[in-house]
């Protein structure tokens, strides 16, 4: 059985419909008239212990919508998610022994207390073992590099710093499961960095399984090994990080140094991107040929002094997924 299931899930909200110029605002009341507005449409998909799992997609697309409902926060309007084997709005106590949660734009933390307090409280809370919490505590503040900041008032923190005592709180009690919702958003590149690897490093000591969604693909690239993408509320993509890549980027990039600028290679395999004289770049799929036949091509026009071998943007990848409509056939089957 996988940690997390997904079935046939769809989320609905029910919006008022305002038009304007109704009448007297108390007929308007009286008359009010609904519309549904579909966040999540009929998406599938399991997750196994210990998955880093990226979760993308535009704004708007209903990321949130299933991070709350996988938390027991929100209600599917149709179909079944369990986690663990149970379904997690029924058995929300319950539930939230076993996740963790931060959303990047809201706290959990107490704004007038120090943090180290704050995580004292949320032992509390937990009803965590002492000794348990006293070894995470101190793994994450080192991991982390807090302890500088550990005694000052969360009001006083930077958002960096307390971006970071969001995401311990939501480790403390050892969770199997993470959901992170834009854990970096407006982070320098030195703390997102920090995140990173500590995300990456919780999940090989620990075995905990991250959701992740964020519109910073280096954070994709970084942590996650799986990615699945929503767009208007259907799922669109569930592959490997590698899957995704290839199939939505011209491939690789072949930088090679070469001993004269006069080469002319006609295979259809290697397309040249750019030509600086004595340096040339090839796009080529790895798939259709390899780095080795690529350079005997090469080879057999000149001597070749250096190569280089670029792996495919993630951000190139997601824009050309983006405009792909739903309906396009794009998903990838897995085995997770
Ligand atoms: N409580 C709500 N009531 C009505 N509509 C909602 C509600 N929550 C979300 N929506 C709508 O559902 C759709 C999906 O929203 P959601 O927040 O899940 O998207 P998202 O992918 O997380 O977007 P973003 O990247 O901008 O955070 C949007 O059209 C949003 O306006």
């Amino acid at each position: 059985m996988s940690l997390i299931e997904v079935e046939h899930v769809s989320k609905a909200f029910r919006l008022i419909n305002r038009t304007p110029n109704q009448g007297p605002a108390i007929l308007s009341l009286l008359k009010r008239q609904y519309e549904w507005k579909k966040a999540v449409d009929d998406i599938s998909f399991s997750i196994g212990s210990g998955e880093l799992v990226g979760y993308i997609g535009a704004n708007g697309a209903g990321k949130s919508t299933t991070i709350k409902m996988l938390a027991g926060i929100l209600v599917p309007t149709e179909g079944l998610i369990r986690v663990q084997g149970k379904v997690p709005w029924k058995n929300r106590r319950e539930n939230a022994r076993k996740i963790g949660v931060v959303f990047g734009q809201r706290t959990q933390l107490y704004w007038n207390l120090p943090m180290e307090e704050t995580f004292d409280l949320f032992r509390m809370i937990y009803k965590i073992d002492k000794r348990q919490y006293r070894k995470n505590f101190e793994f994450y503040i080192e991991l982390l590099e807090m302890s500088s900041f550990l005694k000052t008032p969360v009001r006083q923190l930077s958002l960096g710093q307390r971006m970071r005592a969001e995401i311990v709180v939501a480790l403390l009690h050892d969770p199997e499961i993470v959901y992170l919702d834009e854990p970096t958003i407006g982070l320098d590149v030195a703390v997102k960095a920090k995140i990173r690897e500590f995300i990456r490093q919780v999940n090989q000591e620990k075995n905990t399984t991250f959701i992740l969604t964020t519109h910073d693909m280096k954070d994709i690239d970084y942590i996650c090994d799986r990615i699945i993408t929503i767009d208007q509320g259907k799922l669109i993509f569930d592959g490997t990080l590698k899957q995704f890549k290839n199939r939505f980027t011209n491939g690789h990039q072949l930088v090679v140094k070469v001993g004269q600028p006069d080469i002319s290679v006609s295979d259809p395999r290697l397309v040249l991107l750019q030509d600086q004289g004595l340096q040339k770049s090839f796009l080529f799929r790895k798939e259709e040929i390899s780095i080795v036949e690529a350079l005997a091509l090469i080879s057999k026009q000149t001597e070749i002094i250096d190569i280089e071998i670029k792996e495919p943007e993630i951000e190139d990848a997601v824009k050309q997924l983006y405009q792909h409509k739903s309906s396009d056939p794009l998903l990838v089957e897995i085995n997770p």
